[in-house]
């Protein structure tokens, strides 16, 4: 069997995240980008509420987004094969979204200085069976006491990642400079663990064995 996807079902990537939409197609997976269009915020807040864990959170909301694309697929279309995932952020308790301006940016960047905070991801694989597969991963960053000079040279650089991330950074970018170590996978940290998805992939048929 050629390496070509072989699955005749589309695969629809539910992520407006460009490290979700890159690491799947470095990986070779043609995907259709279906941003879900989610507003994210109450469901978390409810969950949050509801004393739900960072686990629990990032698969519901993975959910949330696999559904709503499911929600937006043309009818009459072959049913796509959905992946959704999402990354919450979580430091001595706390938790953190992503950083609405730079100036916010700055302020979560330096309450994370020095401490080591964990992002959970979670992702969803849906091809229509009655409850999708699922799987979440966790990876522990330590930031170091970087200085001022050091952050915002850092944020001047990168400012696209002070928003599209729920650091405040992207990891393969300048703000590895902010960081003492990691433990955890390297996937999980950019937005979703990619290989237990590949392996879901292969059992579904859309990539070979
Ligand atoms: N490039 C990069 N992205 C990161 C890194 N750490 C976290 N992210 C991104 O931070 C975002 C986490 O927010 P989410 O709410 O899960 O996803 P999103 O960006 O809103 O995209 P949706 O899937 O459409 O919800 C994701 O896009 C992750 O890919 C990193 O080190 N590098």
């Amino acid at each position: 069997m050629s390496g070509r996807q072989s699955c005749l079902r589309p695969v629809v990537l539910a992520s407006g995240s460009a490290a979700r939409r890159d690491m799947l197609s470095q990986a070779g997976i043609a995907a259709v980008l279906q941003p879900p269009g989610l507003d994210e915020a109450p469901l978390k807040a409810e969950l949050r509420a509801a004393g739900a864990t960072a686990d629990e959170t990032a698969l519901a909301l993975a959910r949330a987004k696999a559904e709503a694309a499911l929600r937006q697929w043309p009818a009459g279309r072959a049913a796509p094969v959905v992946i959704a995932a999402d990354q919450v952020l979580t430091c001595g308790g706390e938790w953190y979204d992503k950083p609405a301006d730079l100036a916010a940016a700055r302020r979560q960047l330096l309450a994370l200085r020095g401490r080591t905070h964990r992002l959970t991801s979670a992702a969803i694989v849906w091809a229509g069976e009655d409850s999708p597969w699922q799987a979440v991963d966790s990876a522990d960053l330590t930031m170091r006491r970087f200085g001022d000079a050091a952050l915002d040279a850092c944020l001047a650089r990168d400012p696209q990642a002070a928003l599209a991330t729920v650091g405040g950074y992207r990891m393969e970018g300048p703000g590895l400079q902010l960081f003492e170590r990691f433990e955890g996978d390297w996937f999980t940290i950019l937005g979703m663990p990619l290989l237990p998805v590949i392996a879901r992939l292969r059992h579904l048929g859309v990539v070979p064995e």
